[in-house]
């Protein structure tokens, strides 16, 4: 069986009287994609800070791989080797597609703080090899990220975090702001991360996409893990069931 890339023990997050996250158990292994689902307020995102470090939690365990780990910010977990990209695209408009790769990260010829010497020529390297392991196509890579569409916009966040993420991308609604077109070109580079063995959450709200792509499906339910099944297992109206909290025959035993 692979190895647990990530794993959660109770995990548990307050926000003052609001019990958002309440004692979640999860886990991603190697090579797996692993879709979290639930409706508006469910805890999905409270569930990516927590273990992203963007907020301290209020309880449980979390496991990295193969070691516990409190990461104190969300570069903590970066060095780690888990990327996120979020739904809200945190991309440089002015800055040209290897610029934006490497941000925060840039490659220097010479290391002087504020006055270093980038090395231009080996970041835009980076940049093309990243691309083609992703299958992300971006015509131009030296105009600003402003000039470009939708969907090459969430390629070049996803070539991003395909580049420096060692272990696990965590997508929070990747295609949500993306036409038809736009999100089939990220549904592809998601199954070509597949195909490269990268562990992956998928937070969507599209059952089709997640039925797709997902080997797994998570259900969160006013802050609760209500099911996690194969895929092979369920089906939508299930998940809908589970999503909800409306019992179906199938659901109600597992709902009680
Ligand atoms: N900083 C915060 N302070 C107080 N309450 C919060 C905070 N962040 C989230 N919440 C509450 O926690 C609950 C879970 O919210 P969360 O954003 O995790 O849901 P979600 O499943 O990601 O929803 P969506 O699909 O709408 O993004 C909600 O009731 C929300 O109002």
């Amino acid at each position: 069986m692979a190895k647990t890339v990530l794993k959660t023990e109770g995990l548990t997050k307050h926000y003052g009287g609001i019990h958002a996250l309440v004692d979640a158990d999860f886990e991603v292994r190697e090579g797996e994609h692993v879709a979290i689902v639930g409706d508006n307020g469910a805890g999905k995102s409270t569930f990516v800070r927590q273990i992203t470090g963007v907020e301290q939690r209020t309880g449980g365990r979390i496991f990295f791989d193969g070691r516990e780990v409190a990461f104190k910010g969300p570069l903590d977990a970066r060095e780690a080797g888990m990327e996120c990209v979020f739904q809200n695209l945190a991309l440089a408009d002015d800055l040209d597609v290897p610029a934006n790769l490497f941000l925060g990260r840039e490659k220097t010829l010479v290391n002087l703080g504020p006055f270093s010497i980038l090395d231009k020529r080996a970041m835009r390297k980076a940049t093309e090899e990243g691309l083609k392991r992703t299958g992300v196509r971006i015509p131009r890579l030296d105009f600003p990220i402003r000039r470009m569409s939708g969907g090459q916009r969430q390629g070049v966040a996803i070539a991003r975090s395909a580049t420096f993420a060692s272990k696990l991308i965590i997508m929070d609604e990747p295609t949500a702001a993306l036409g038809v077109q736009e999100t089939a070109q990220v549904e592809n580079i998601i199954r070509t991360l597949k195909a490269q063995g990268i562990s992956l959450i998928l937070i969507s709200h599209n059952l089709r996409q997640v039925f797709d792509l997902a080997d797994r499906i998570v259900v969160f339910r006013r802050g609760h893990i209500v099911a996690n099944l194969r895929k092979e297992e369920t089906d939508g109206s299930d998940i809908v069931a589970y999503i909800t909290g409306v019992k179906t025959q199938n659901t109600a035993a597992a709902m009680m």
